[in-house]
């Protein structure tokens, strides 16, 4: 990773988070580029990381061995269009887009090396989870340069079909969007149950960050850890048996089915 060159195109939240923790894993500024249409974009990113930026976009990717492609997957096609005439056969590209498949970027770029990844917001705080998969003409030393990239930011897994990238995506790309509507909810019933806001969002946020390093550093699963929070006739019981009266498990499947779902439909939308 040390002598790779990387170059973002886009460099919005994920692209900084990505820049940040690429930095703080030791590769030189001198080794990143990135292009963003925005100049305070641009002036913040360069000041933030003291990398050289771009307004355009192939420009950018000269001389680089891995070009990110980090921008909202309504703008992949034509940012695609921009870098095709100037992509070279043996760069990789890594994409993070949701939705959009490897064969929609080997019809907008050519053919190419392509590596498609699901991260998550958490990355900012290097506390992210990816997905990634690989197309038959990644190289081992690609597939290396792909996960040294996602894991400067938090964990990187390998798939190997691409179709699991909407299961990703509905888990872990969209995952922290749902604990955040839970921290939501659990703090305004503190609320209702006579606590201050701000002692009621405190106690909400310190208990799912207990609860999530228990699950991490336990040797068991997340239904037994559960199971000795829950006494016989207790009050956890009470709540849990509250929530599956409600159809708790079933909403979730049904929530994250509808994210799948919309992952494969923007494929198909964005896709031609
Ligand atoms: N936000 C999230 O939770 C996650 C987002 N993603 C994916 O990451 C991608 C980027 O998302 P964010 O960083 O959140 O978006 P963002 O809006 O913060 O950044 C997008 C960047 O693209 C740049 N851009 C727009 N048009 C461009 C063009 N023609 N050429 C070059 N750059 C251009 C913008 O200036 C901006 O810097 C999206 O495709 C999204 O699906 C993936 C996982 C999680
Ligand atoms: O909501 C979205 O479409 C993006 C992808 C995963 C997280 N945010």
């Amino acid at each position: 990773m040390s002598k790779t060159r990387i170059a973002f195109i886009g460099a919005g939240n994920m692209a900084a988070s990505l820049i940040g923790g690429l930095r703080a894993k030791g590769l030189d500024a001198a080794h990143i580029r990135a292009s963003a249409p925005g100049a305070e974009t641009r002036a913040r990113v360069s000041a933030e990381h003291g990398i050289e930026v771009f307004a355009d976009n192939a420009q950018a990717i000269e001389g680089a061995d891995v070009v990110v492609l980090a921008v909202k997957p309504q703008m992949m096609k034509a940012v695609c269009e921009t870098i095709r005439p100037s992509l070279k056969p043996h760069q990789l590209v890594v994409s993070i887009a949701a939705g959009i498949t490897c064969a929609s970027m080997n019809n907008w770029l050519g053919e190419q090396p392509i590596v498609r990844c699901m991260p998550n917001t958490p990355a900012l705080l290097r506390q992210g989870v990816s997905g990634l998969y690989a197309t038959a003409d990644v190289t081992a030393e690609q597939r290396q340069q792909a996960e040294e990239l996602l894991s400067a930011v938090g964990i990187a897994l390998w798939l190997n079909e691409e179709q699991q990238l909407d299961a990703v995506t509905a888990v872990s790309g969209s995952g922290p969007a749902y604990f955040f509507l839970l921290i939501e909810a659990m703090t305004a019933a503190g609320v209702k149950l006579g606590l201050p806001a701000d002692i009621a969002a405190q106690l909400t946020v310190q208990t799912a960050l207990g609860a999530a390093h228990m699950a991490v550093a336990s040797d068991v699963d997340a239904a037994e850890l559960r199971r000795r929070v829950t006494s016989p006739a207790g009050t956890t019981e009470a709540a849990i048996k509250s929530f599956q009266a409600g159809g708790f498990e079933a909403l979730v499947e049904k929530a994250l089915g509808a994210a799948a779902h919309r992952s494969a439909e923007m494929a198909e939308q964005l896709g031609r």
